[in-house]
């Protein structure tokens, strides 16, 4: 796949940036010149390359490493967060009822993608249906309808008939119940004065909530003038970039929509109908950099830790108490073995952590659980309160033997220790992590 290419080469320039060390103006030179090179070779345009190029270049060098964060990290980040600015916000595409009009010249993927989209919004719980308005290629008719009937989505079209406002105005008219109606609507083999014109009267009749332009991602350069063009007359919601999975181009589609000001709602990766993607440029980015395991590990971490649930923020400061080890166990149970969790994290943090350290099981955490029932919440906060005395009541009310109290108070004072530990490092910051590679 294309972007495997664009990626493998981005991801072989930043391998020259070193983990420590100063940030010298060479090797940002020598970095950003591989980058200009994958850009370049992708297809992106060249004033974009340029323009990016100087923003990485200034800001490697200018902007203070942020604490915690190795200068290799820093430039990463940078690089991250200008391929962002490029490729923007992706569309929001809401699981409301709605309307949405396709638009692209033949062969764009226009009729493919209206059926994927269609099986996408059906796959979500909503019921799609589908018109064809593509009275210009004979095949559309056939071809988009038994898509539709391979997925029971209701479908109308009239065969034949050239008439393709009527179409649209019946098929509105007579297509019954449904909560995403997705018109798709005639090509031409070129940007043509009728083709504009005719959209603008399908516009003006189905009065869309969304027009949704698609571009194949290997016209290149040539997308840019197809996005204005449709932009300039109908005003276009959203891009989808098809056929990303078989071309050495993308970059130009790419730039389309930066010029454009524009943004990518979907991008097609195969021909099949469960090949569209939702564009999430963070997670596009971020597999094009190689940096999954950090994506994956930040959604994780948004799944388990809530503010309420974890003060992280908090912990760093020092103060841990065995509420917070309890609320933290209880977190990182659900993100995954501990283990697996910290591994996952940059820069072999979890290195520090003993094998017993990760041993928590299950029912260790429900032992802990019912002895922490029997402390008082003075207890809880301040656990140096619990001299033996304390224990002696504590394990007579959880049932359990005073060895066991005490195991959970070694326990708290390794873990407290450790994250201090992570502090010292600045490591185990899960928000700062976040705010790094610039993720929410
Ligand atoms: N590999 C790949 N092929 C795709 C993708 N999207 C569409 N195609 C293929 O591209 C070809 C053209 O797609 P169509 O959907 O027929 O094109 P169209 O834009 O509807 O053309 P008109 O109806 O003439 O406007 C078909 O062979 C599709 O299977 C994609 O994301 N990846």
């Amino acid at each position: 796949m294309v972007m495997d290419k664009l990626g493998s080469s981005l991801q072989d320039a930043l391998k020259k940036l070193v983990n420590s060390g100063r940030i010298d103006e060479k090797s940002v030179n020598d970095v950003v010149k591989d980058i200009q090179r994958a850009l370049l070779q992708a297809d992106v345009n060249v004033q974009l390359v340029m323009n990016m190029s100087k923003q990485i270049k200034e800001r490697a060098l200018k902007e203070e490493v942020p604490s915690g964060m190795n200068p290799r990290e820093h430039v990463i980040r940078i690089v991250y967060q200008e391929l962002i600015n490029i490729i923007g916000e992706g569309t929001e595409i809401n699981l409301e009822p709605q309307t949405i009009m396709m638009i692209g010249l033949q062969g764009s993927g226009k009729t493919t993608t209206t059926s994927k989209l269609a099986r996408y919004f059906q796959k979500k719980g909503l019921k799609p249906a589908v018109i064809c308005a593509d009275t210009f290629r004979p095949g559309a008719y056939h071809q988009l309808k038994s898509l539709c009937d391979k997925n029971s989505i209701p479908f109308y079209g009239e065969e034949g008939n050239e008439d393709s406002l009527g179409i649209v105005e019946r098929g509105m008219d007579k297509l019954g119940k449904y909560d995403v109606l997705i018109i798709d609507t005639a090509g031409r083999h070129s940007l043509e004065q009728d083709l504009i014109e005719e959209m603008e009267q399908i516009n003006s009749i189905a009065k869309p909530d969304k027009k949704l332009l698609v571009l194949d991602a290997a016209i290149g350069q040539q997308a840019s003038e197809q996005a204005r063009a449709f932009n300039e007359s109908i005003g276009i919601s959203g891009v989808v970039i098809t056929k990303l999975d078989g071309t050495a181009k993308g970059g130009g589609a790419l730039s389309a929509v930066s010029e454009t000001n524009s943004s990518i709602a979907f991008i097609g990766v195969g021909e099949t109908s469960g090949d569209l993607e939702k564009f999430e440029p963070d997670r596009f980015i971020s597999r094009l950099l190689g940096m999954g395991d950090i994506r994956s590990l930040i959604e994780k971490a948004e799944e388990s830790l809530s503010e309420e649930e974890l003060d992280v923020e908090s912990m760093m400061q020092g103060r841990f108490t065995l509420k917070d080890m309890y609320k933290q166990l209880e977190a990182v149970n659900k993100m995954g073995p501990l283990k697996q969790v910290m591994q996952m994290m940059p820069g072999g943090m979890g290195q520090n952590i003993s094998e017993e350290q990760f041993q928590v099981t299950s029912e260790k955490l429900s032992r802990y659980r019912i002895i922490m029932d029997s402390m008082t919440v003075d207890e809880m906060d301040d656990p140096k309160l619990i001299g033996s005395s304390r224990i002696k009541r504590i394990s007579r009310g959880s049932g359990s033997k005073p060895d066991d109290v005490r195991e959970l108070l070694k326990y708290h004072k390794t873990m407290q220790n450790a994250m201090k530990n992570f502090r010292g490092a600045g490591k185990f910051n899960m928000k700062k992590m976040m705010k790094k590679f610039g993720m929410q």
